[in-house]
């Protein structure tokens, strides 16, 4: 394993709550400073209309690239309406989420699943029979193996779980698969650049509960207490998250004064967010923003985030377009998944539990 990196400063699991947040206002801070320092008042989500980019012309989806850009080098954070993962699919997740924290019995999720005091997390990762394309076939996990370590709940268990994962997995899949493209004209790059890279890519998905809180809900934005939070404040490694939530809302993104922000997407859209790989691969000028999860409701949320890489086995340097004329790379080249599984294992105590169920244990 090679040395942890000490160039992505990261919000670690066992700092407390000042801790974590001190260090993800300098780290976020960091960032934006880095190009394009923005204030709060500039902060914002913008929402974007995926349709052009659909049946459009090419000038129709470098507009929607444009837009792309231009969240990515502030916020991080964008809401997708649009985009062409069906309802159903969408519903049937969400479903699902419930189903297996409530309706599984404890020993027929102890195994498969982790469970602490504010959110419970069950993790997959890519299957080429959940991808829609088929893929390559030649999928390696992070560290380089081959194996398919994925572990789901008996059949008989809980009837239709796994057919509306895949169902789900497939399309959202799909829709990342399509916002490469874009992301790819977003950087001025040529459309398909990315595609290659994409074939056996790293997908891991998870389903989150959050139930509501037993004390009354922390007032909105003053500061929460540790046992109120249900996921610290962190970034993601990967190269950008496609956030699924239920309309319980939870999600916060640290602005740039260190206030959070509370994210309100509108009800048929995704969450997108900048992930640290493709920050690092931008030589940091798309920005992967920290956020948390505080379920300040009455209600349960669920959610189901999509952590999209490109194939783990693929070398990466900061692309070119990245680049001004005689500028040096901040980052030297690396493989994806040692990336991501350097960064797995420094936020989960020399890695113990990250393959309990096959891909990434509890972090943040
Ligand atoms: O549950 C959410 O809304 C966000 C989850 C998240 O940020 C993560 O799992 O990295
Ligand atoms: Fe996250």
């Amino acid at each position: 394993m090679a040395a942890p990196l000490v160039d992505t400063p990261h919000v670690q699991a066992s700092t407390t709550y000042t801790e974590a947040r001190e260090g993800a206002a300098a780290y976020l801070q960091s960032r934006l400073t880095a190009r394009a320092p923005i204030t709060d008042e500039e902060f914002e989500v913008p929402i974007i209309d995926g349709s052009p980019s659909f049946s459009g012309t090419l000038a129709e989806r470098q507009s929607v690239a444009k837009q792309i850009r231009k969240a990515c080098t502030t916020s991080g954070f964008f809401y997708i309406t649009n985009h062409g993962v069906p309802r159903t699919a969408r519903d049937g997740i969400l479903q699902q989420a419930e189903r297996f924290m409530h309706e599984l019995r404890s020993e027929q999720k102890e195994k498969l699943h982790t469970k602490r005091k504010t959110k419970e997390v069950f993790n997959f990762s890519y299957e080429a029979a959940m991808d829609k394309s088929g893929g390559d076939g030649k999928y390696v996990n992070l560290d380089g193996t081959t194996e398919n370590g994925n572990l789901w709940p008996k059949e008989e268990d809980l009837h239709g779980f796994y057919d509306a994962v895949k169902e789900y997995y497939g399309a959202v899949l799909g829709l990342a698969r399509h916002l490469f493209r874009l992301f790819a004209l977003s950087l001025n790059l040529k459309e398909t650049y990315f595609d290659p890279m994409i074939t056996h890519p790293g997908g891991i998905a998870r389903l989150l509960y959050y139930p509501p809180p037993k004390s009354s809900p922390p007032p909105i934005p003053s500061s929460s207490s540790e046992e109120q939070i249900g996921l610290g404040a962190h970034s993601d490694y990967e190269c950008f998250t496609l956030l699924l939530s239920s309309s319980v809302p939870g999600l916060e993104i640290l602005k740039p004064s260190g206030h959070w922000h509370i994210a309100s997407p509108p009800p048929e859209a995704f969450i997108v967010n900048v992930a640290d790989f493709l920050m690092r691969w931008t030589n940091g000028m798309y920005k992967s923003t920290v956020h948390r999860v505080v379920n300040r409701g009455t209600e349960a949320r669920y959610s189901v985030p999509f952590f999209f890489s490109v194939n783990y086995d693929t070398l990466v340097e900061t692309l070119p377009t990245c680049l001004a004329e005689g500028e040096e790379s901040k980052w030297k080249p690396i493989r994806a998944g040692e990336y991501i599984l350097e960064r797995l294992n420094a936020t989960t105590k020399d890695g113990v539990g990250f393959y309990g169920n096959s891909n990434i244990a509890d972090r943040a």
